[in-house]
């Protein structure tokens, strides 16, 4: 409340609002005081548009205050707003700015809007939170909200509207919804208070001092509001820090940064593990990768021996050879020879979506295998790691991987005592710079194990089940040629899960057939109902495999024929070689595609060329690869002589003619070749497909009393 004293009136208490009130009326409406301004009754500020003559409106004139000259403007706000910036003219809104003043509203009445004049004083400062409220409730109050209206030539001038009257503009047209939508600011709140105060029949003298508890609970509410704002805001800091610490802890766990699988096979971080119970005991089959490995045994358990010769022994040794022969465990056994930590990596674990991760995990794990030297570090798929980088804008960052494991492999002493084995499938497809001289400079092959070494692998895993003395290792490998390590010992497994599910108490040589023909021929479909019409043509089908098969001098003999449905097919002819095949000859490799024609050809001969199926296409894959590879690698083409052609897509189209040409003529004799055969043999074809049709499975004794038109002692 203030009181204002002047020479031309007695003095007047006003409210501070009235006051402000009276300044910021932009007309600078006449505001009448009621009879009782002394007894200071508190005036609702109802909008203009809602209060035709019957409520109290105040204007300087009646606060005595029109006479005021623009200094005395001055010292009246001096005096109200002490510590108000000096200096600052309020000048007349008579006086026209030729400079843009720095609000709206001083550019338009030519006097500094009073909220920025409260908000610049020193009590503002001082009592900032309730000027503020004040303040804030004020501008909510109809008559301060200015809208911004421009004057233009053409448009009509479009006068200022508070809030209130752009209201009663609405109100003719909006719905009583949007009324109250737009009414749910202050002026409801004063609205209702004085509803509550007529309400309650509160007497004159005790509403002042209701308002004033109001407003007291207002601001206390507002400063709760505060604080309940300022805690809030607290919080969210809180929160985001714990967030960027979380997200910092995550990229530092150990299971992002380097993630190798130990022989556990749990996903951990780089842990060595040893391998004491892994060694070259358990390693059957591949003696001479076994004995070049010896060497790096012998370093690792000691390395100074080597470092005082000035020897120096290979950083990276890589193991070569097809899937399953047992080059990890080959490292494991290396490990465990030597007593040292082992890491295990996969190569294609390395790279990830995001760029660098592999980068960063090689450096992780060298850095650990160097801390705990002498180790090893095993990089298995070395290729899908160190594969041949290609220069692509697709792929930039291929590089950065194999660039570390390069950097790395450079970055440590031959004699340092930490051993990189790698192990890969597909040599030709690493990178050159991995395989130099100082990187994986000792190559050592590890090759799918021979008739001797299929023994030794069987009886290894023999031991550890029960099997009937009758098991015989050495037919079991003989049947088994090109079986790899890992699948012998599957056969083994396979064998032993078959005995138990028959019930039986060891494991017998019918068991050890059963599971090597479902490696070979794909697991029985018994289920299958096959229609008779459809078993008599695979059965004519497979004897014509068969028959050319023992009839073709350079033909692998048969090991067994079926029309049992097995895996993708409805029937199977399974042969294997006398012996382990280290070359093949040109008789071979024809006699292996004559083979493949038996079928389609016996179907011709038998049902006619208009019922011929499409059981054959897999035979004529395999015959056209055969052929292929003659003309393409082998050099066995007269015409194209010995050139091989790599990437055949790249030739010239006369060269590929020529290419496709020799395929052709080699596939053509084939077929004849296989033709005259069977029809020279129709008689033992057709004995062969009856006997298969009675008996579903036979194997290679069993065909051969057919052919020799023996009978078949019934099973
Ligand atoms: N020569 C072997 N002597 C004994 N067991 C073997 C031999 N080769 C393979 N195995 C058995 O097969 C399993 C798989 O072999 P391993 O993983 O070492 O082969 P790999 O050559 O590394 O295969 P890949 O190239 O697919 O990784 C071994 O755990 C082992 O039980
Ligand atoms: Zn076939």
């Amino acid at each position: 409340m203030f009181s204002l004293s002047s020479t031309v009136q007695p003095q007047v208490t006003v409210p501070l609002s009235h006051l402000i009130n009276a300044f910021h009326s932009p007309k600078n409406t006449p505001i009448s005081l009621s009879a009782s301004a002394s007894q200071n009754q508190h005036r609702d500020v109802v909008p203009e548009h809602e209060s035709p003559g019957n409520e109290p409106v105040l204007n300087l004139r009646d606060l005595g205050l029109s006479e005021l000259k623009i200094g005395q403007i001055d010292q009246l706000v001096d005096h109200l707003l002490p510590g108000f910036c000096k200096g600052k003219s309020i000048s007349s809104h008579w006086h026209t700015s030729h400079v843009s003043a720095q609000s709206f509203f001083e550019n338009k009445y030519g006097y500094l809007d009073m909220f920025s004049t409260l908000r610049s004083s020193c009590l503002y400062r001082q009592h900032s939170r309730t000027l503020k409220s004040i303040c804030s409730d004020l501008q909510y109050w109809p008559v301060f909200i200015q809208s911004r209206g421009f004057k233009t030539l053409k448009s009509r001038t479009r006068r200022l509207q508070s809030t209130s009257e752009r209201l009663a503009e609405t109100q003719h047209i909006a719905p009583s919804f949007v009324k109250g939508f737009l009414l749910r600011d202050r002026g409801s709140d004063v609205e209702s208070l004085d509803k509550l105060m007529k309400t309650k029949n509160i007497p004159e003298a005790h509403q002042d001092a209701f308002k004033t508890g109001f407003a007291e609970g207002f601001l206390k509410a507002q400063a709760l509001t505060q604080k309940t704002n300022d805690s809030l805001r607290r919080t969210r800091l809180i929160l985001f820090v714990l967030l960027l610490f979380g997200i910092y802890g995550l990229l530092k766990n150990p299971f992002l940064s380097v993630r190798f699988r130990t022989t556990t096979g749990l996903d951990s971080a780089v842990d060595p593990v040893q391998m004491k119970n892994v060694t070259f005991e358990h390693v059957k089959g591949v003696e001479e990768a076994k004995q070049e490995l010896q060497e790096v045994v012998e370093f690792l358990k000691n390395p100074q021996k080597f470092t005082v010769l000035g020897g120096k022994l290979p950083k990276g040794i890589l193991l070569v050879g097809p899937p399953g022969t047992g080059k990890t465990l080959l490292a494991r056994a290396v490990a465990g020879e030597a007593d040292v930590p082992f890491y295990y990596a996969s190569g294609s674990e390395f790279d990830e979506m995001f760029v660098g991760v592999g980068a960063s995990r090689i450096r992780n794990l060298f850095r650990e295998a160097k801390a705990n030297a002498p180790c090893v570090i095993f990089i298995d798929e070395l290729d899908s790691v160190g594969g041949k980088r290609i220069e692509s804008p697709m792929h930039p960052y291929s590089r950065q991987t194999i660039n570390q494991l390069l950097a790395e492999m450079d970055g440590f002493k031959p004699n340092e005592g930490v051993i990189i084995i790698g192990a890969t499938n597909f040599p030709e497809a690493l990178d050159n710079a991995l395989i130099r001289p100082g990187r994986f400079d000792m190559q050592v092959t590890v090759p799918r194990p021979d008739v001797k070494g299929r023994t030794e692998i069987l009886k290894w895993y023999l031991n550890k089940i029960k099997f009937d003395q009758s098991v015989d290792p050495e037919i079991i490998a003989r049947g088994t040629v090109g079986f790899s390590g890992a699948e012998l010992e599957n056969l083994v497994n396979q064998a032993a899960l078959k005995a138990a599910v028959d019930g039986k108490e060891m494991v017998t040589m019918k068991e050890l057939e059963f599971s090597k023909d479902k490696i070979l021929m794909g697991p029985e479909r018994r289920s299958v109902e096959i229609d008779n019409k459809n078993k008599t043509i695979t059965a004519y089908h497979e004897s014509g495999h068969a028959i050319i098969a023992y009839y073709t001098k350079d033909a692998m003999p048969i090991n067994k024929a079926t029309i049992m449905p097995r895996g993708p097919t409805l029937g199977h002819v399974s042969l294997l070689p006398e012996n382990d095949r280290w070359n093949e000859t040109r008789a071979q490799l024809l006699a292996q595609m004559d083979v493949s024609m038996g079928g389609r050809v016996a179907e011709e001969l038998i049902f006619g060329t208009d019922h011929i199926t499409t059981g054959a296409s897999s035979d004529f894959d395999n015959a056209t690869k055969i052929a292929k590879r003659m003309v393409t690698k082998f050099g066995m083409s007269e015409k194209l002589g010995v050139m091989t052609y790599s990437d055949t897509g790249k030739l010239s189209p006369e060269t590929q003619s020529a290419i496709e040409q020799e395929i052709r003529i080699l596939l053509r004799d084939s077929y004849e070749r296989a033709k005259h055969i069977l029809k020279t043999h129709a008689k033992e074809h057709k004995n062969l497909a009856e006997a298969l049709l009675t008996y579903e499975t036979l194997d290679a004794k069993e065909i051969q009393i057919v052919l020799e038109g023996k009978k078949l002692e019934v099973r």
